[in-house]
């Protein structure tokens, strides 16, 4: 069994025990309560490089990261070094994370809020913004074509933006075909869990000119974020090395400094 199909056999144990607990009509109506969310393609487009700061406890490939006793504030030292976009890890038994992160978080900060997680039905969708998240991860790999189609349709039909993460050029062209405005190209293989940076300036190419193109892990600082960029990324997401540093507000601040610099404007779209 690949390390994706236990993460999701955990994720769907866990979606069902919540299922049971809250239905769909109490989740709707939470949701209703929640301001509208937030417009993430506008928020990921324009000039520079913008940067998802990610609160990320632990992960499958490296283990514990960071005890991060206060999401809420390491999402505002985010906010403050200029982040675009925080994603919250919301998946509890590899990555540590829960929808009480996703909330606190969304209480402290106002650019918009990714729920990172394992999506396989609308339910988590409707958690999602009840939660307060204005965009929500859709991972190709997980997901058979026509439960894509209909998670992007729905999300979008809910306010969410689906980031559809891909990491091959056959899931580009099902990320297209499901009508993804924002597509994320995870260099993290899931079967071996290692980093391959060039995965995004293989399957970048595949992607059209409208698209958000978002480069996703191995971020290590700005040189990484420059090299993303000149292979055409309008963002990049970046996750254990700021857990894992001193200061996340100045490691953040320095990213998009790079991102911002104007030589990089002729490599992108
Ligand atoms: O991080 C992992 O080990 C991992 C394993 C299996 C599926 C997903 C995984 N990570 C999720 C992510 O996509 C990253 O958290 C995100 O891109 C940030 O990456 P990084 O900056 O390298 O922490």
């Amino acid at each position: 069994m690949s390390v994706l199909d236990e993460i999701i056999d955990g994720v769907r144990a866990d979606l069902a025990e919540r299922q049971a607990r809250v239905g769909l009509d109490e989740l709707k109506q939470r949701a209703a309560r929640v301001p509208d969310a937030k417009d993430g393609v506008a928020a990921l487009r324009g000039e520079g490089v913008r940067v998802i700061c990610e609160v990320k406890r632990s992960s499958p490939s490296k283990g514990a990261l960071a005890a991060i006793a206060d999401p809420a504030a390491l999402a505002g030292a985010y906010e403050e070094g200029g982040a675009a976009v925080i994603s919250v890890l919301t998946e509890q038994r590899r990555f540590g994370g829960s929808l009480a992160d996703l909330e606190s978080v969304r209480a402290r900060v106002d650019v918009p809020v990714l729920r990172k997680d394992f999506v396989v039905t609308s339910y988590q969708l409707w958690e999602a913004r009840a939660y307060g998240a204005d965009l929500v991860l859709l991972i190709v790999a997980a997901l058979e074509q026509p439960a894509l189609v209909s998670l992007v349709e729905r999300a979008e039909s809910i306010g969410l933006t689906p980031l559809v993460e891909v990491h091959d050029e056959d899931e580009a062209e099902r990320a297209v075909d499901a009508g993804a405005r924002v597509i994320g190209v995870n260099a993290r293989n899931l079967k071996t869990l290692k980093v391959d940076r060039s995965t995004f300036e293989r399957v970048a190419p595949e992607l059209p000119a409208g698209v958000v193109k978002v480069a996703e892990s191995g971020v290590r600082g700005p040189h990484d974020l420059i090299a993303y960029a000149n292979a055409g990324a309008d963002a990049v997401l970046v996750g254990e090395s700021l857990v894992t540093g001193r200061d996340p507000r100045s490691a953040v601040a320095d990213l998009v400094a790079a991102g911002a610099h104007p030589a990089l404007r002729h490599g992108r779209d």
